[in-house]
């Protein structure tokens, strides 16, 4: 493993049997998409990656800076406390000053603005999930890792959501899951395909990334990806 920022190598054990072998992954800056069949892995990785607890065990080597933004698949709002401490939620554990204008200007960003004293029960899954991309948008990290963080918004929506985390974490090192090949491609200048027990590369499409939504190139590639993942 080289020294970069953020890299694991090595094989991936989950109750005495291999899940993911062989592996020898850096992650650049910019956006590495994972995807893969249920079950294959991919939130294991990520979970791997970013140092959290798992039932599954790395033989092997991981490398990743102290401060890593997370994005889990389940929102993981706090249902006692209001939105923006929800956002705020983290720089105050770490005991950093609230910067409650912009936990408001990054809620205002994600579509619900003026909603900061409200409690996510009184919100829509997918307005949940916006919440906690903001409070992921909030974490000044080198390394974010994002667990399907569209997956509960609508078309319109998902597209308007990619487009702002990419234009915000522009710079850092993000790696995504994600089940939709479109998305992987229209946002990934790295697309990493979880399956089988082993992790291949998918060739990305050439920049600009976020492509734009109607592009021919990146509707003929997903269709490709697409019959590649059901065969
Ligand atoms: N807490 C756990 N205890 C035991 N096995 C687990 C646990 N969590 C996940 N697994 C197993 O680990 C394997 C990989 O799961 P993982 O959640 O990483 O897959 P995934 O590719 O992210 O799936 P999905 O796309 O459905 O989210 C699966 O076989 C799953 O059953």
């Amino acid at each position: 493993m080289t020294g970069a920022a953020c890299a694991i190598a090595g094989d991936v054990q989950l109750e005495g049997k291999r899940l993911l072998g062989g592996l020898d992954l850096t992650f650049g800056v910019g956006w590495t998409c994972l995807l893969g069949p249920s079950g294959s892995g991919k939130s294991t990785l990520l979970r791997l990656i970013a140092g959290l607890e798992s039932a599954a065990r790395l033989d092997g080597h991981r490398r990743a800076p102290e401060r890593i933004g997370w994005m889990a698949q389940a929102d993981l709002l706090q249902p006692r406390l209001s939105l923006i401490d929800n956002v705020l939620l983290m720089p105050r554990l770490r005991g950093e000053p609230a910067r409650r204008e912009r936990a408001e200007a990054l809620l205002a960003s994600v579509g619900l603005a003026g909603r900061g004293d409200m409690r996510p029960d009184t919100l829509s899954g997918g307005q949940r999930q916006r919440v906690a991309l903001a409070r992921v948008l909030a974490e000044d990290a080198p390394v974010i890792l994002l667990d399907e963080p569209f997956g509960a918004l609508d078309p319109a929506t998902r597209l308007a959501m990619q487009s702002l985390a990419h234009d915000r974490l522009a710079g850092r090192i993000v790696v995504m899951v994600t089940h939709d090949p479109a998305e992987a491609l229209r946002l990934g200048n790295r697309v990493l395909l979880v399956g089988n027990g082993t992790i291949g590369e998918v060739p990305p499409l050439p920049p600009p990334h976020p492509r734009a939504p109607g592009d021919a190139e990146l509707a003929l590639a997903a269709a490709a990806l697409l019959a590649r993942l059901s065969a």
